[in-house]
């Protein structure tokens, strides 16, 4: 059995994993991006990301300095790009227009990891699961190109969706127990048919074949949903990559309640006389 992962641990304050954040052309959230940010040890933006920093920052951009920029350029703004390069962010262009810029941007932050000899847990990806489904499509496949770049899990987080994809021919071992999984999780085989064997879903599947046009595990769910801080953790056997995609739990509880405090950058805290 391999060790056990925790897919949310890197939104917990201050978890266990040391992390990477890579920030792709979507809308960036306030609710994860502080202890994202302030956890990582290396950050990139890949080319319109840097605008979403820029703008989400608002007049803070000066504190919140990526480590490079990477991509074709398309999309950030000369403004944004003129900022991050007087403030001396490197500034890295990726033409190839055979692979998106989220794919060169990740290959960029595994061979800065290894240049810096800096030890990480997981690359946390920010954004790639909504707008353009092209795009979304786009992020899944980068994943698989993430398989051959780096022996590090990649999570795709963006909204209330998470994205992992599971490597072939080991059992995982997912803990889930964070408080920060939402009720739903799902394992889609989304390069091919999945010989898949599980454990601590409701419905588990024993040697089972997961393929598109045949069975794919949506909707499901944890096997004992309602008590989240005991849930066992969930084991994963495939042949093939599998996707894992858990949701996490919405912040409906209310602007006092202990998960939005626990998320609240420090100024916001302070203006709410939370410490
Ligand atoms: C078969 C094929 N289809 C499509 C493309 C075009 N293409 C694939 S990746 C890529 C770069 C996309 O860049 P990215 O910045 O990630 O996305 P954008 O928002 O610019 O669409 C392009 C143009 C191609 N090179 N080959
Ligand atoms: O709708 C979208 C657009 C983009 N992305 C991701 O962001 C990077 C960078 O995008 P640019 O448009 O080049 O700025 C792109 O490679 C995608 O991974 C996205 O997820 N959804």
């Amino acid at each position: 059995m391999d060790e056990e992962f925790t897919p949310l641990d890197c939104l917990l304050s201050p978890g266990s994993q040391k992390i990477c954040l890579v920030i792709l052309n979507q809308p960036l959230e306030e609710r994860f991006f502080h202890v994202l940010w302030s956890k990582a040890v290396i950050r990139a933006c890949a080319d319109g990301g840097a605008n979403h920093l820029y703008r989400l920052m608002d007049s803070q951009q000066e504190r919140f300095l990526p480590d490079y920029i990477s991509g074709d350029f398309d999309s950030i703004t000369p403004d944004v790009k003129a900022f991050y390069s007087e403030k001396n962010c490197r500034l890295i262009e990726t033409a190839d227009q055979d692979l998106t810029d989220f794919t060169k941007c990740l290959d960029i932050m595994v061979e800065e990891i290894k240049k810096r000899q800096v030890q990480v847990d997981t690359i946390v990806i920010l954004g790639g699961l909504a707008g353009r489904f092209d795009q979304i499509m786009a992020t899944v496949e980068t994943l698989f190109h993430a398989q051959k770049m780096t022996k590090l899990p990649v999570v795709v987080i963006q909204g209330s969706s998470l994205a992992l994809l599971l490597q072939e021919g080991r059992q995982h071992r997912l803990s889930v127990n964070t408080g920060l999984e939402g009720s739903w999780c799902g394992l889609v085989p989304v390069g091919g048919p999945c010989v898949t064997t599980t454990s601590g879903l409701k419905w588990n599947l024993d040697n089972t074949v997961l393929e598109f046009g045949k069975l794919v595990s949506t909707s499901n769910t944890y096997e004992d949903p309602g008590d989240e801080q005991e849930r066992k953790p969930v084991t994963i056997t495939t042949d093939r990559p599998l996707l894992w995609t858990p949701n996490t739990a919405s912040c409906s509880h209310g602007p006092n309640s202990f998960r939005m405090q626990q998320f609240q950058p420090p100024l916001k805290r302070e203006k709410q006389g939370l410490h």
